[in-house]
């Protein structure tokens, strides 16, 4: 029998909040507690919410969420390659997943930038999620200089080529990637819905070449990059884009749970 492409509603749309370094653990006590609160069950069930607090914040939101069996998930934003040992000021994946986070970011832009994180430590912070059975959401996306050049593509697929070095596929098939332009990361500068879609289905049709369609269909991949209510619907409205990273946007509890009901804007 012939294989046919998952259709995209069969992959449940990721809305997650990478709150970056904001809010401290009492403000994420309320912050939580006001998504919480408007947060419902249809939400749930239409789309998978996720946090992505600072460390610090992470044993208050886990209280929370166990406390009052809420329906969202949370994970942090990046951990170490190694899982113990002389590391000053790194956290282990084992860590994490003794908080039950579900995801860890890996290899967003503002580490490859400021902490100069190249494609073989991506690689292995994979490695190091996979190993404590958390999901890893792997952001790959080009700065501006590489857009102009019209190399998007490429680069975008030569990370995530790295990113995926010796990852088997029982592994990749349930990574999340994250598609997100350098240049449209909080700038105000949104990409088109056109400009997602491109990058989003070359990388589906990479992850098809490297492992094959049936995988390729079931992984989810995000867009990021200003994602506001305002612009959200359109961008989720193509073919294989299947959720939003949110930054700065997230940080508004009203304007997150917007994003999340974007079927609604
Ligand atoms: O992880 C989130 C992205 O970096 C997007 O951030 P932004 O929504 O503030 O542009």
């Amino acid at each position: 029998m012939t294989e046919q492409p998952t259709d995209k509603v069969t992959r449940t749309p990721l809305m997650a909040g990478n709150w970056k370094m904001n809010l401290n653990h009492l403000e994420a006590i309320a912050h939580v507690q006001k998504l919480a609160f408007a947060l419902n069950d249809k939400d749930y069930d239409a789309v998978e919410v996720a946090v992505l607090p600072p460390f610090t914040d992470l044993r208050s939101v886990q209280t929370l969420v166990d406390g009052d069996k809420l329906r969202f998930k949370y994970g942090a934003q990046d951990l170490s390659e190694h899982d113990s040992g002389a590391y000053t000021g790194e956290i282990s994946g084992a860590m994490l997943a003794k908080l039950k986070c579900d995801y860890v970011l890996v290899g967003h832009s503002e580490r490859r930038q400021y902490h100069g994180e190249d494609e073989p430590v991506v690689n292995a912070k994979i490695k190091a999620a996979f190993r404590h059975d958390l999901t890893p959401i792997l952001c790959v996306g080009e700065g501006l200089d590489v857009r102009k050049a019209g190399q998007q593509v490429p680069h975008t697929l030569a990370q995530l080529d790295g990113a995926l070095k010796d990852i088997p596929a029982a592994q990749a098939a349930s990574i999340v990637v994250a598609y997100e332009p350098v240049w449209a990361i909080g700038t105000g500068e949104v990409a088109t819905p056109e400009d997602a879609q491109e990058v989003c289905s070359a990388i589906r049709g990479r992850l098809a070449e490297l492992y094959d369609q049936a995988l390729a269909d079931g992984v989810r991949i995000q867009y990021g990059g200003s994602v506001k209510s305002g612009n959200v619907t359109a961008i989720m409205s193509q073919p294989d884009v299947d959720g939003a990273l949110v930054g700065g946007a997230c940080l508004d509890a009203e304007e997150f749970v917007k994003i999340v009901r974007f079927r609604d804007q």
